[in-house]
Protein backbone atom coordinates (compact mmCIF):
# COMPACT_ATOMS: atom_id res chain seq x y z
CA UNK A 1 0.00 0.00 0.00
CA UNK A 2 2.91 2.41 0.74
CA UNK A 3 4.55 1.91 -2.40
CA UNK A 4 1.32 2.81 -4.37
CA UNK A 5 0.83 5.95 -2.19
CA UNK A 6 4.56 6.65 -3.36
CA UNK A 7 3.73 6.06 -6.80
CA UNK A 8 0.93 8.29 -6.59
CA UNK A 9 2.24 10.85 -4.98
CA UNK A 10 5.40 10.73 -7.95
CA UNK A 11 3.06 10.89 -10.40
CA UNK A 12 0.90 13.77 -8.47
CA UNK A 13 3.64 15.93 -9.67
CA UNK A 14 3.65 14.99 -13.30
CA UNK A 15 -0.49 15.28 -13.17
CA UNK A 16 -0.61 18.23 -11.29
CA UNK A 17 2.30 20.30 -12.66
CA UNK A 18 0.63 20.27 -16.53
CA UNK A 19 -1.91 22.81 -15.15
CA UNK A 20 -3.34 23.86 -11.95
CA UNK A 21 -7.08 24.77 -12.23
CA UNK A 22 -7.67 25.43 -8.56
CA UNK A 23 -6.25 28.63 -8.57
CA UNK A 24 -8.23 29.95 -11.46
CA UNK A 25 -11.19 27.76 -12.22
CA UNK A 26 -12.03 26.86 -15.73
CA UNK A 27 -14.88 25.36 -17.10
CA UNK A 28 -14.87 21.93 -18.67
CA UNK A 29 -14.09 22.58 -22.66
CA UNK A 30 -17.40 19.92 -23.29
CA UNK A 31 -19.85 22.78 -21.58
CA UNK A 32 -20.96 19.97 -19.11
CA UNK A 33 -21.09 22.45 -16.28
CA UNK A 34 -18.49 21.12 -14.35
CA UNK A 35 -15.07 22.41 -13.16
CA UNK A 36 -11.82 21.50 -15.45
CA UNK A 37 -9.19 19.49 -13.59
CA UNK A 38 -6.61 18.35 -15.76
CA UNK A 39 -5.86 19.76 -19.47
CA UNK A 40 -5.32 17.19 -22.34
CA UNK A 41 -2.08 16.50 -23.44
CA UNK A 42 -3.39 15.36 -26.35
CA UNK A 43 -5.36 18.36 -27.48
CA UNK A 44 -4.92 21.01 -24.42
CA UNK A 45 -8.57 20.67 -23.89
CA UNK A 46 -9.54 21.50 -20.60
CA UNK A 47 -11.40 18.89 -18.94
CA UNK A 48 -13.03 17.83 -15.76
CA UNK A 49 -12.32 14.30 -14.30
CA UNK A 50 -15.63 12.66 -16.08
CA UNK A 51 -14.93 14.45 -19.68
CA UNK A 52 -11.43 13.35 -19.45
CA UNK A 53 -12.19 9.51 -18.78
CA UNK A 54 -15.29 9.21 -21.52
CA UNK A 55 -12.60 10.71 -23.74
CA UNK A 56 -9.97 8.36 -23.49
CA UNK A 57 -12.13 5.12 -23.11
CA UNK A 58 -13.84 6.48 -26.45
CA UNK A 59 -10.78 7.15 -28.07
CA UNK A 60 -9.31 3.00 -27.41
CA UNK A 61 -12.86 1.92 -28.13
CA UNK A 62 -12.28 3.87 -31.61
CA UNK A 63 -8.99 2.41 -31.82
CA UNK A 64 -10.49 -1.14 -31.67
CA UNK A 65 -13.65 -1.09 -33.50
CA UNK A 66 -11.78 0.70 -36.55
CA UNK A 67 -8.93 -1.58 -36.57
CA UNK A 68 -11.01 -4.80 -36.15
CA UNK A 69 -9.22 -5.72 -33.18
CA UNK A 70 -11.12 -8.47 -31.79
CA UNK A 71 -14.56 -10.95 -32.71
CA UNK A 72 -16.79 -12.10 -30.62
CA UNK A 73 -15.64 -14.87 -28.64
CA UNK A 74 -12.12 -14.28 -28.86
CA UNK A 75 -10.04 -15.54 -26.14
CA UNK A 76 -8.07 -12.64 -25.13
CA UNK A 77 -4.43 -12.70 -22.99
CA UNK A 78 -3.63 -9.13 -21.81
CA UNK A 79 0.60 -9.04 -21.47
CA UNK A 80 0.31 -7.44 -17.83
CA UNK A 81 3.64 -6.45 -16.16
CA UNK A 82 1.80 -4.39 -12.99
CA UNK A 83 3.25 -1.12 -15.04
CA UNK A 84 0.87 1.61 -15.82
CA UNK A 85 0.67 1.07 -19.36
CA UNK A 86 -0.81 -2.93 -19.24
CA UNK A 87 -2.77 -1.94 -15.72
CA UNK A 88 -4.62 0.58 -17.57
CA UNK A 89 -5.31 -1.85 -20.75
CA UNK A 90 -6.51 -4.85 -18.34
CA UNK A 91 -8.62 -2.10 -16.50
CA UNK A 92 -10.10 -0.55 -19.79
CA UNK A 93 -10.10 -4.18 -21.59
CA UNK A 94 -12.45 -5.17 -18.79
CA UNK A 95 -14.77 -1.62 -18.62
CA UNK A 96 -15.00 -1.72 -22.90
CA UNK A 97 -15.85 -5.30 -23.28
CA UNK A 98 -18.71 -5.04 -20.62
CA UNK A 99 -19.42 -1.89 -21.70
CA UNK A 100 -19.73 -2.62 -25.50
CA UNK A 101 -20.65 -6.48 -25.63
CA UNK A 102 -17.25 -7.11 -27.24
CA UNK A 103 -17.40 -10.69 -26.05
CA UNK A 104 -14.55 -11.17 -25.04
CA UNK A 105 -12.76 -14.10 -22.56
CA UNK A 106 -9.78 -12.27 -21.08
CA UNK A 107 -6.77 -13.50 -19.23
CA UNK A 108 -3.93 -11.57 -17.44
CA UNK A 109 -0.41 -12.98 -18.76
CA UNK A 110 2.89 -12.22 -17.03
CA UNK A 111 6.40 -13.43 -17.34
CA UNK A 112 8.50 -12.90 -14.29
CA UNK A 113 11.87 -12.29 -15.63
CA UNK A 114 13.48 -13.41 -12.19
CA UNK A 115 14.51 -9.60 -11.35
CA UNK A 116 14.68 -10.03 -7.42
CA UNK A 117 13.27 -6.10 -6.23
CA UNK A 118 11.39 -5.55 -9.37
CA UNK A 119 9.61 -8.29 -10.74
CA UNK A 120 8.48 -9.98 -7.61
CA UNK A 121 7.24 -6.90 -6.40
CA UNK A 122 5.13 -5.65 -9.64
CA UNK A 123 3.67 -9.16 -9.91
CA UNK A 124 2.23 -8.96 -6.62
CA UNK A 125 0.47 -5.93 -7.91
CA UNK A 126 -1.16 -7.88 -11.04
CA UNK A 127 -1.98 -10.38 -8.21
CA UNK A 128 -3.94 -7.73 -6.54
CA UNK A 129 -5.09 -6.47 -10.58
CA UNK A 130 -6.72 -10.48 -10.93
CA UNK A 131 -8.90 -10.13 -7.56
CA UNK A 132 -9.57 -6.05 -8.83
CA UNK A 133 -10.66 -6.87 -11.92
CA UNK A 134 -11.58 -10.43 -11.75
CA UNK A 135 -9.76 -11.38 -14.60
CA UNK A 136 -7.76 -14.98 -14.19
CA UNK A 137 -3.90 -14.99 -14.23
CA UNK A 138 -0.99 -17.21 -15.73
CA UNK A 139 2.17 -16.46 -14.56
CA UNK A 140 5.69 -18.17 -16.66
CA UNK A 141 8.76 -17.78 -15.71
CA UNK A 142 12.29 -17.58 -17.96
CA UNK A 143 13.53 -19.87 -15.25
CA UNK A 144 10.87 -22.43 -15.75
CA UNK A 145 11.19 -21.74 -20.07
CA UNK A 146 14.85 -21.23 -20.38
CA UNK A 147 16.47 -22.26 -17.11
CA UNK A 148 17.68 -18.66 -16.62
CA UNK A 149 16.22 -15.86 -14.43
CA UNK A 150 17.61 -12.10 -15.21
CA UNK A 151 19.54 -11.98 -12.23
CA UNK A 152 21.72 -15.00 -12.83
CA UNK A 153 21.83 -13.66 -16.69
CA UNK A 154 22.72 -10.34 -15.28
CA UNK A 155 25.57 -12.31 -12.91
CA UNK A 156 26.89 -13.95 -15.91
CA UNK A 157 26.80 -11.12 -18.91
CA UNK A 158 26.78 -7.96 -16.68
CA UNK A 159 24.60 -5.19 -17.12
CA UNK A 160 25.72 -3.71 -20.33
CA UNK A 161 23.92 -6.08 -22.75
CA UNK A 162 21.15 -6.90 -20.62
CA UNK A 163 18.26 -5.46 -22.19
CA UNK A 164 18.99 -7.66 -25.47
CA UNK A 165 18.10 -11.16 -23.38
CA UNK A 166 15.56 -9.82 -21.32
CA UNK A 167 13.63 -8.43 -24.70
CA UNK A 168 13.88 -10.97 -27.16
CA UNK A 169 13.23 -13.92 -24.10
CA UNK A 170 10.04 -11.64 -23.30
CA UNK A 171 8.62 -11.79 -26.57
CA UNK A 172 9.10 -15.30 -26.66
CA UNK A 173 7.74 -16.52 -23.31
CA UNK A 174 4.72 -13.62 -23.98
CA UNK A 175 4.35 -15.68 -27.74
CA UNK A 176 4.83 -19.61 -25.47
CA UNK A 177 2.43 -18.62 -22.96
CA UNK A 178 0.17 -17.50 -25.44
CA UNK A 179 0.26 -20.92 -26.87
CA UNK A 180 -0.13 -22.64 -23.53
CA UNK A 181 -3.11 -20.67 -22.46
CA UNK A 182 -4.85 -21.42 -26.27
CA UNK A 183 -5.63 -18.02 -26.58
CA UNK A 184 -6.69 -16.20 -29.37
CA UNK A 185 -4.99 -12.74 -29.16
CA UNK A 186 -2.67 -10.77 -26.85
CA UNK A 187 -3.05 -7.43 -26.63
CA UNK A 188 -0.14 -5.12 -25.06
CA UNK A 189 0.70 -2.02 -23.15
CA UNK A 190 2.73 -0.50 -26.01
CA UNK A 191 1.15 3.44 -26.07
CA UNK A 192 1.71 5.97 -28.80
CA UNK A 193 5.71 7.05 -27.26
CA UNK A 194 6.73 3.69 -27.24
CA UNK A 195 5.19 3.40 -31.15
CA UNK A 196 6.99 6.98 -31.85
CA UNK A 197 10.42 6.00 -30.06
CA UNK A 198 10.70 2.55 -32.24
CA UNK A 199 9.69 4.76 -35.71
CA UNK A 200 12.68 7.13 -34.42
CA UNK A 201 15.25 4.53 -33.47
CA UNK A 202 14.27 2.30 -36.70
CA UNK A 203 15.14 5.28 -38.76
CA UNK A 204 18.32 6.35 -36.91
CA UNK A 205 19.35 2.62 -37.28
CA UNK A 206 18.58 2.27 -40.90
CA UNK A 207 16.53 -0.94 -39.78
CA UNK A 208 13.84 -0.88 -42.77
CA UNK A 209 12.53 -3.95 -42.08
CA UNK A 210 11.44 -3.22 -38.48
CA UNK A 211 10.73 0.19 -39.48
CA UNK A 212 8.08 -1.24 -42.22
CA UNK A 213 6.02 -3.30 -39.17
CA UNK A 214 6.68 -1.63 -36.10
CA UNK A 215 3.72 1.10 -37.05
CA UNK A 216 1.45 -1.88 -37.24
CA UNK A 217 -1.29 -2.13 -34.76
CA UNK A 218 -1.43 -5.81 -35.27
CA UNK A 219 1.87 -8.55 -35.42
CA UNK A 220 0.21 -10.99 -37.42
CA UNK A 221 2.45 -13.57 -38.92
CA UNK A 222 1.75 -17.11 -39.88
CA UNK A 223 2.04 -19.44 -37.79
CA UNK A 224 2.21 -16.76 -34.48
CA UNK A 225 -0.67 -16.09 -32.57
CA UNK A 226 -1.98 -12.22 -33.81
CA UNK A 227 -0.11 -9.63 -31.04
CA UNK A 228 -1.78 -6.05 -31.04
CA UNK A 229 -1.89 -2.57 -29.26
CA UNK A 230 -4.75 -0.94 -28.20
CA UNK A 231 -3.04 2.18 -27.16
CA UNK A 232 -1.30 2.84 -30.41
CA UNK A 233 -3.05 6.11 -30.40
CA UNK A 234 -3.00 7.03 -27.00
CA UNK A 235 -0.28 9.51 -24.90
CA UNK A 236 1.87 8.11 -22.59
CA UNK A 237 0.54 11.28 -20.61
CA UNK A 238 -2.81 10.33 -20.67
CA UNK A 239 -2.42 6.30 -19.32
CA UNK A 240 -0.76 8.12 -16.64
CA UNK A 241 -3.38 10.77 -15.70
CA UNK A 242 -5.81 8.06 -16.10
CA UNK A 243 -4.04 5.84 -13.79
CA UNK A 244 -4.03 8.44 -11.42
CA UNK A 245 -7.50 9.95 -11.91
CA UNK A 246 -9.10 6.36 -11.65
CA UNK A 247 -6.76 5.41 -8.36
CA UNK A 248 -5.36 2.50 -10.20
CA UNK A 249 -3.39 -0.26 -8.66
CA UNK A 250 -0.02 -0.39 -10.36
CA UNK A 251 3.78 -0.56 -9.65
CA UNK A 252 6.01 2.44 -10.87
CA UNK A 253 9.37 1.62 -10.31
CA UNK A 254 11.84 1.37 -13.29
CA UNK A 255 13.96 -2.11 -13.37
CA UNK A 256 16.68 -2.17 -11.23
CA UNK A 257 19.38 -3.07 -14.34
CA UNK A 258 20.48 -0.68 -16.91
CA UNK A 259 18.19 1.21 -18.90
CA UNK A 260 17.97 0.84 -22.40
CA UNK A 261 20.52 3.84 -23.44
CA UNK A 262 19.69 4.15 -26.93
CA UNK A 263 15.85 3.93 -26.50
CA UNK A 264 16.42 6.74 -23.35
CA UNK A 265 17.76 9.00 -26.60
CA UNK A 266 14.84 8.86 -28.97
CA UNK A 267 12.67 9.20 -25.63
CA UNK A 268 14.31 12.47 -24.81
CA UNK A 269 14.04 14.06 -28.29
CA UNK A 270 10.38 13.02 -28.77
CA UNK A 271 9.63 14.64 -25.37
CA UNK A 272 11.43 17.63 -26.66
CA UNK A 273 9.34 17.67 -29.69
CA UNK A 274 6.08 17.19 -27.50
CA UNK A 275 6.89 20.48 -26.13
CA UNK A 276 7.08 22.77 -28.99
CA UNK A 277 4.21 20.62 -30.44
CA UNK A 278 1.68 18.13 -28.94
CA UNK A 279 0.56 16.56 -31.97
CA UNK A 280 4.87 15.34 -32.87
CA UNK A 281 3.89 11.81 -31.10
CA UNK A 282 0.94 11.22 -33.35
CA UNK A 283 2.87 12.82 -36.48
CA UNK A 284 6.03 11.12 -36.18
CA UNK A 285 3.80 7.12 -36.24
CA UNK A 286 1.98 8.58 -39.28
CA UNK A 287 5.77 9.28 -41.07
CA UNK A 288 6.53 6.05 -40.23
CA UNK A 289 3.39 4.58 -41.55
CA UNK A 290 3.90 6.32 -44.53
CA UNK A 291 6.97 4.85 -44.89
CA UNK A 292 7.17 2.22 -48.06
CA UNK A 293 9.47 0.19 -48.87
CA UNK A 294 11.00 -0.13 -53.13
CA UNK A 295 9.34 -2.92 -54.50
CA UNK A 296 11.58 -5.26 -55.17
CA UNK A 297 13.81 -5.01 -52.01
CA UNK A 298 14.08 -8.40 -50.36
CA UNK A 299 12.49 -7.86 -46.94
CA UNK A 300 13.09 -10.92 -44.26
CA UNK A 301 9.95 -13.66 -43.92
CA UNK A 302 9.65 -14.86 -40.90
CA UNK A 303 9.57 -18.26 -40.66
CA UNK A 304 10.47 -21.04 -38.00
CA UNK A 305 13.43 -21.60 -35.62
CA UNK A 306 14.85 -24.86 -36.84
CA UNK A 307 15.41 -25.67 -32.97
CA UNK A 308 12.67 -24.53 -31.26
CA UNK A 309 10.12 -24.19 -33.62
CA UNK A 310 8.98 -20.97 -32.80
CA UNK A 311 9.03 -17.60 -35.17
CA UNK A 312 11.83 -16.33 -36.36
CA UNK A 313 13.27 -14.26 -39.39
CA UNK A 314 16.58 -16.46 -39.27
CA UNK A 315 16.85 -21.02 -39.41
CA UNK A 316 17.97 -20.49 -35.39
CA UNK A 317 15.95 -18.16 -33.19
CA UNK A 318 17.80 -14.98 -31.46
CA UNK A 319 16.48 -16.75 -28.29
CA UNK A 320 18.16 -19.96 -28.72
CA UNK A 321 21.54 -18.26 -30.34
CA UNK A 322 21.66 -16.01 -26.71
CA UNK A 323 20.44 -19.12 -24.30
CA UNK A 324 23.74 -21.05 -26.34
CA UNK A 325 25.86 -18.59 -25.58
CA UNK A 326 24.69 -18.66 -21.58
CA UNK A 327 24.88 -22.32 -21.32
CA UNK A 328 28.39 -22.45 -22.91
CA UNK A 329 29.58 -20.18 -20.78
CA UNK A 330 29.99 -17.33 -23.49
CA UNK A 331 27.31 -15.06 -23.05
CA UNK A 332 28.52 -12.20 -25.57
CA UNK A 333 28.31 -15.02 -28.24
CA UNK A 334 24.57 -14.35 -29.07
CA UNK A 335 25.35 -9.96 -28.86
CA UNK A 336 26.62 -8.34 -32.30
CA UNK A 337 25.71 -8.50 -35.90
CA UNK A 338 24.53 -11.88 -36.90
CA UNK A 339 27.09 -12.12 -39.25
CA UNK A 340 29.55 -12.10 -36.38
CA UNK A 341 26.71 -14.32 -34.47
CA UNK A 342 27.09 -16.89 -37.14
CA UNK A 343 31.03 -16.91 -37.17
CA UNK A 344 31.14 -17.19 -33.46
CA UNK A 345 28.46 -19.89 -33.28
CA UNK A 346 29.93 -21.73 -36.39
CA UNK A 347 27.53 -24.29 -38.03
CA UNK A 348 25.02 -23.99 -36.13
CA UNK A 349 23.51 -21.18 -37.24
CA UNK A 350 25.02 -20.96 -40.35
CA UNK A 351 23.20 -20.37 -43.69
CA UNK A 352 21.01 -18.17 -42.60
CA UNK A 353 19.41 -17.35 -45.77
CA UNK A 354 19.59 -13.72 -45.16
CA UNK A 355 20.17 -13.32 -48.47
CA UNK A 356 20.10 -9.62 -50.17
CA UNK A 357 18.33 -8.28 -47.32
CA UNK A 358 18.54 -5.35 -46.33
CA UNK A 359 20.72 -4.46 -42.93
CA UNK A 360 18.82 -5.84 -40.34
CA UNK A 361 20.42 -5.95 -37.04
CA UNK A 362 19.98 -8.96 -34.24
CA UNK A 363 22.28 -6.69 -32.11
CA UNK A 364 18.84 -5.02 -29.89
CA UNK A 365 16.28 -6.85 -30.57
CA UNK A 366 14.17 -5.76 -27.43
CA UNK A 367 15.09 -2.04 -28.33
CA UNK A 368 13.55 -1.62 -31.57
CA UNK A 369 10.78 -4.38 -32.57
CA UNK A 370 7.80 -4.99 -30.74
N1 LIG B 1 6.96 -9.08 -17.60
C1 LIG B 1 5.96 -8.88 -18.43
N2 LIG B 1 4.92 -9.72 -18.46
C2 LIG B 1 3.90 -9.53 -19.30
N3 LIG B 1 3.83 -8.52 -20.18
C3 LIG B 1 4.84 -7.65 -20.20
C4 LIG B 1 5.96 -7.77 -19.33
N4 LIG B 1 6.80 -6.74 -19.57
C5 LIG B 1 6.24 -6.01 -20.55
N5 LIG B 1 5.05 -6.54 -20.93
C6 LIG B 1 4.12 -6.04 -21.96
O1 LIG B 1 4.82 -5.22 -22.88
C7 LIG B 1 4.32 -3.87 -22.81
C8 LIG B 1 5.46 -2.87 -22.97
O2 LIG B 1 6.43 -3.16 -22.00
P1 LIG B 1 7.57 -2.15 -21.55
O3 LIG B 1 8.64 -2.96 -20.95
O4 LIG B 1 7.85 -1.22 -22.65
O5 LIG B 1 6.93 -1.46 -20.29
P2 LIG B 1 6.11 -0.16 -20.05
O6 LIG B 1 6.03 0.72 -21.26
O7 LIG B 1 6.62 0.40 -18.79
O8 LIG B 1 4.69 -0.83 -19.82
P3 LIG B 1 4.02 -1.14 -18.44
O9 LIG B 1 3.75 0.23 -17.86
O10 LIG B 1 2.78 -1.92 -18.74
O11 LIG B 1 5.05 -1.93 -17.64
C9 LIG B 1 3.64 -3.79 -21.45
O12 LIG B 1 2.66 -2.78 -21.43
C10 LIG B 1 3.05 -5.17 -21.31
O13 LIG B 1 1.85 -5.30 -22.05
Amino acid sequence: MLRVLHAMKEEESEVSCNVDYRIMPVKCNTKCGRNAVLKRPKTGDALCKECFFWAFEEEVHHTITAANLFSPGDYVAIAASGGKDSTVLAYIMKLLNDRYNYGLKLVLLSVDEGITGYRDDSLETVKRNEQQYGIPLKILSYNELYGWTMDRIVEQAGRKNNCTFCGVFRRQALDRGAALLKVDKIVTGHNADDIAETVLMNILRGDIARLQRCTAIVTDSEGSIPRSKPFKYTYEKEIVMYAYFKRLDYFSTECIYSPNAYRGHARAFLKDLEKIRATSIIDVIHSGECLAVREGVKLPSPSTCTRCGHISSQPVCKACVLLEGLNKGKPRLGIGKSSKVRERLGDTVSNSGEGNAPHISQANNSAHDF
